[in-house]
């Protein structure tokens, strides 16, 4: 394989950069040729593609974001939006793709690899880490660290004025952030969208800790919760309880932002080198992932389509170590 392209898609996310740095460096080890495509598929569909050199992603691996840009592309979805992307990938004579993206951007890669027979290797790039195939996805360490570091300081505020905050993370319909925050935060009680956690849950979990003289409570809930927004469910809690002062803290975009932490550009640089050794050795169609320090390779349709859960004992940590 002598051409490849490579680009960003869905929300952008700390260690995009580090990966896209990987996958120029070696494919230019290698002597192939390396295009970038702007802004995700649109940059595909409206060939938006340039030619990408060693240079072309010197000191990058530091800076969060993604220098392709990224983009939640309408057009894809429209068959004549795929058909355009393919005629652009053809017309410079571009063999193989590499998507750095989430769920959706892999479910996109599945349904345009399969229906053009064109190899594409998907790297999971998401700082939600909801997709099977890897033990983490790039970004979501970052997040993490990036939430916990606003977590210790909500709590100076929540212990000083004995407050209740809620605060709320991101992570679409998946719990990782927001557990692993609220065990690295300390948090009171963590609310995921794969555990069910009725209002009633956390005033008796808030009270418990009352009994016991705790002035101060960290509630860490997850974007997806069936009981709502941070907002709506401290607005519940309200109604029940009207002689506390309750705090409400979304943190946002913030999350996504930023410098990647270690873990984050190693991750990067590992998949991104491995994504293009994985095209020269005729693979397609595949998600690359790392499960307990090995790289492994899972079909897109699997990556997407298999639901990878919480594990149980971080769920159970939470209430043992906050008694
Ligand atoms: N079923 C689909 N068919 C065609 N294209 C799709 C499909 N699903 C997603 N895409 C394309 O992939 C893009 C990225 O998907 P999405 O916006 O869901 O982000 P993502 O990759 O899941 O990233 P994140 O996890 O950060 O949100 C979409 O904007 C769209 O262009
Ligand atoms: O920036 P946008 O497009 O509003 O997307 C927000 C969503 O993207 C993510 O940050 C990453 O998928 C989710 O956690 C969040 O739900």
């Amino acid at each position: 394989m002598k051409k490849i392209a490579v680009l960003t898609s869905g929300g952008d996310a700390p260690g995009m950069n580090a990966a896209l740095r990987a996958v120029v460096r070696t494919a230019t080890y290698y002597g192939m040729e390396v295009y970038g495509a702007k802004r995700g598929f649109d940059g595909l569909i409206q060939g938006d593609i340039y030619k990408m050199k060693s240079y072309s992603v010197s000191n990058i691996i530091s800076l969060g974001g993604t220098i392709l840009k990224t983009a939640r592309s309408v057009d894809f979805h429209a068959q004549e939006g795929r058909d355009k992307a393919y005629e652009q990938l053809q017309s410079r004579g571009i063999e193989g793709l590499i998507v750095i993206g989430g769920d959706g951007s892999m479910m996109a890669s599945d349904r345009f690899s399969k229906a053009y027979d064109f190899p594409i290797i998907g790297i999971p790039g998401t700082i939600n880490n909801d997709l099977y195939g890897t033990d983490f996805t790039i970004g979501f360490d970052t997040a993490v660290n990036t939430a916990l570091d606003a977590i210790d300081k909500i709590r100076d505020t929540a212990n000083s004025h004995d407050r209740i905050f809620f605060v709320e993370v991101m992570g679409r319909d998946a719990g990782y952030i927001a557990i692993q925050t609220g065990i690295g935060g300390g948090a009171e009680l963590v609310m995921v969208p794969e555990t069910e956690t009725s209002i009633q849950d956390v005033i008796s979990t808030l009270q418990a800790g009352w009994d016991r003289a705790k002035s101060a409570s960290i509630v860490v809930t997850a974007e997806g919760n069936a009981e709502g927004s941070a907002i709506d469910i401290a607005q519940k809690v309200k109604s029940h309880i009207n002689n506390k002062d309750i705090k409400i803290t979304t943190l946002g975009h913030i999350q996504r932002g930023g410098s990647p932490s270690a873990f984050d550009r190693i991750l990067s640089s590992r998949l991104g080198l491995n994504a293009v050794e994985a095209l020269r050795s005729g693979k397609k169609g595949v998600m690359i992932g790392i499960i307990k320090d090995e790289v492994v390779y899972t079909p897109l349709d699997i990556a997407v389509n298999t639901p990878k859960p919480l594990n149980d004992e971080l769920v159970r940590m939470v209430e043992i170590l906050n008694s």
